[in-house]
């Protein structure tokens, strides 16, 4: 597998957590940041499938979607269950976190100063979804006994909104006690207090 490729913008974004998981899973990867201003030109952008980025590059092999780079990089790194009925539990789990990082994203990007609060407030009717099924597998991961693309995708997308309300997770405790293991494992916890990782802010237009 690999070598790998992220062709992104210098954000964070939807790239956090597929270098999470690469990170944790000892995989190297190069980084190709896009300037804003060049992206504006359409010369790349006329490239992708969808016409938006990331991208992720496994070699000749070129994907798009961010879920469906963590998909792949879950098959190929042992992260996607022991069976089908697993496999499908993470996909149910991945789909789940990326209705709360749309969630997000729109806050962020279209409604941060009249929206924050009210975002915050409504919080924890989503947050308590994903506590109750940690607290149920008792495991210390979505499903299964070990990290799975959904846990990296969770994991990034709790650190986000940690920054935007360092509370939210205070009446989670399933959900806290995640955030720190995943935080202390060695590869994740290096990557996470490198200079790649901390130059680079989570969304593209500063807010968080
Ligand atoms: N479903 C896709 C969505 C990909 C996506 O939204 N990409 C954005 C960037 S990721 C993101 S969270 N976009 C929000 C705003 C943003 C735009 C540009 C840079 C950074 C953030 C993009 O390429 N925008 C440029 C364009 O469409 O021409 C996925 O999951 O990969």
């Amino acid at each position: 597998v690999g070598p790998y490729t992220i062709t992104y913008f210098g954000v964070r974004g939807r790239c956090g957590a597929m270098r999470i998981m690469m990170a944790d899973q000892g995989q190297e990867w190069k980084e190709i940041v896009v300037d804003f201003a060049d992206w504006m030109k359409g010369d790349l952008k006329a490239t992708c499938v969808f016409g938006q980025l990331p991208k992720l590059e496994d070699g000749g092999f070129a994907l798009y979607q961010s879920n469906a780079i963590l998909r792949h990089l879950g098959r190929n790194h042992d992260a996607y269950g022991k069976d089908g009925k697993e496999a499908a539990l993470i996909d149910m789990m991945c789909d789940g976190v990326e209705d709360l990082r749309l969630k997000y994203v729109k806050m962020i990007y279209q409604e941060y100063d009249t929206g924050k609060d009210v975002y915050i407030k409504d919080l924890p009717n989503h947050l308590d979804k994903f506590e109750a099924v940690m607290a149920k597998n008792k495991t210390g991961f979505l499903v299964g006994d070990k990290p799975s693309f959904a846990d990296y995708s969770l994991f990034e997308v709790l650190l986000n909104h940690l920054v935007l309300c360092s509370s939210c997770l205070d009446t989670f405790p399933s959900l806290k006690s995640f955030v720190e293991k995943m935080s202390a494992r060695p590869k994740i916890k290096t990557f996470l207090d490198s200079e790649a990782y901390k130059k680079l802010p989570i969304n593209g237009n500063g807010k968080q």
